[in-house]
């Protein structure tokens, strides 16, 4: 059945030019279930120790020109600590190096996909998390991306009209969708004329259709379906999507797309994937930045609370994509 998940059409702009500087990641040891990024050349580790944040030295001025397919392999993954193979963390110097780096790791999954399956499905939050991927809409990848094959999804809505100040669907279109050619079918808003459990609902029967035509796969050991990448953000108080902490619905295991209408973060009313869903999908970053999230990525990655980001997951990789001032309590 045809879902009548509201479909808006996308205006282009034309893409910005802009330098692409290095990024550099440093490592970060936890007591379990971590792989996580380190430098691997004393020139990576000065440029961190300095704490080169928004530092003008010639050195970084010079690698700022390196291109932009170098700034991945300078942030060597390594050191598997633990089990857990699938999760792991890079920490950034600068917010703007995370927004390099997040850029290219989400354009080689772009390409990965695009070539083996003719499609990438994307699903993105709203807040800080769409700031962060201003890279995507610069060059080199806003030429080299193939957006005709993306699908994007968002993980939670605002039940707000979608002009409204508060709407997810705004914020993403007003810096990236508006900037980059996705055909405007496949970009999948909320029905925001509905209560947020019809709305919520009714994305539950888009997904499902998308489902039966093959653009969203399943996952063959969860049954739900399996996103290609899924970014996200975390709110202070370690909150998810629209999964806030202690809150019932961190608990609904059947539910692909569930409402809140008690949300303690205004406004109240909206709608959220599930764990069950967010957790079966391949791929998933989540990125934090700002000291004022510090608490939250020590409780979520130490285990030391009890925060929703902390039951985050992903079939094949989960990175945590961190700056300084957010693992500073790591
Ligand atoms: O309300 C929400 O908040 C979170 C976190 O936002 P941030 O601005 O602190 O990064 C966001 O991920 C979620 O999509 C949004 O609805």
């Amino acid at each position: 059945m045809a879902s009548s998940c509201f479909l808006r059409s996308i205006l282009f702009s034309s893409p910005t030019n802009l330098s692409s500087p290095r990024s550099n990641s440093l490592s970060v040891f936890f007591p379990k279930n971590l792989t996580c990024s380190f430098p691997t050349s004393a020139s990576r580790f000065e440029s961190f120790s300095v704490s080169s944040i928004g530092s003008g030295s010639s050195r970084r001025l010079a690698d700022s020109r390196k291109k932009i397919s170098e700034v991945r392999s300078m942030a060597t993954t390594a050191a598997e600590i633990g089990k857990d193979e699938k999760k792991r963390v890079e920490v950034f110097d600068t917010e703007e190096n995370l927004a390099i780096d997040l850029a290219k790791f989400t354009a080689d999954l772009s390409d990965k996909f695009c070539k083996e399956r003719g499609a990438f499905t994307v699903v993105v939050s709203g807040g800080s998390l769409i700031k962060s991927l201003r890279k995507l809409v610069e060059s080199p990848y806003v030429d080299s991306i193939d957006w005709s094959r993306w699908h994007f999804f968002w993980v939670d809505e605002r039940v707000v009209p979608k002009h409204h100040d508060d709407s997810n669907y705004k914020l993403a279109y007003d810096s990236f969708l508006s900037k980059v050619p996705i055909p405007p079918g496949n970009v999948y808003a909320i029905n925001e004329s509905l209560s947020a459990e019809a709305a919520a609902d009714d994305y539950e029967t888009c997904l499902k259709h998308l489902v039966k035509t093959s653009t969203l796969r399943v996952s063959e050991s969860t049954g739900f379906p399996k996103f290609d990448l899924m970014l996200l953000g975390m709110g202070p108080d370690g909150h998810v999507a629209s999964l806030f902490p202690g809150h019932s619905l961190c608990n609904e295991s059947k539910k692909w797309v569930t409402s809140i209408t008690d949300s303690p973060k205004p406004p109240s009313e909206r709608i959220t994937f599930t764990f069950p869903l967010i957790n079966s999908s391949a791929h998933v970053a989540l990125v934090v930045c700002g000291s004022g999230k510090a608490e939250a990525v020590e409780a979520a990655l130490k285990k030391t609370g009890n925060v929703p980001a902390g039951s985050v997951s992903a079939e094949d990789e989960l990175v945590w994509f961190l700056d300084k001032p957010a693992c500073s309590k790591l």
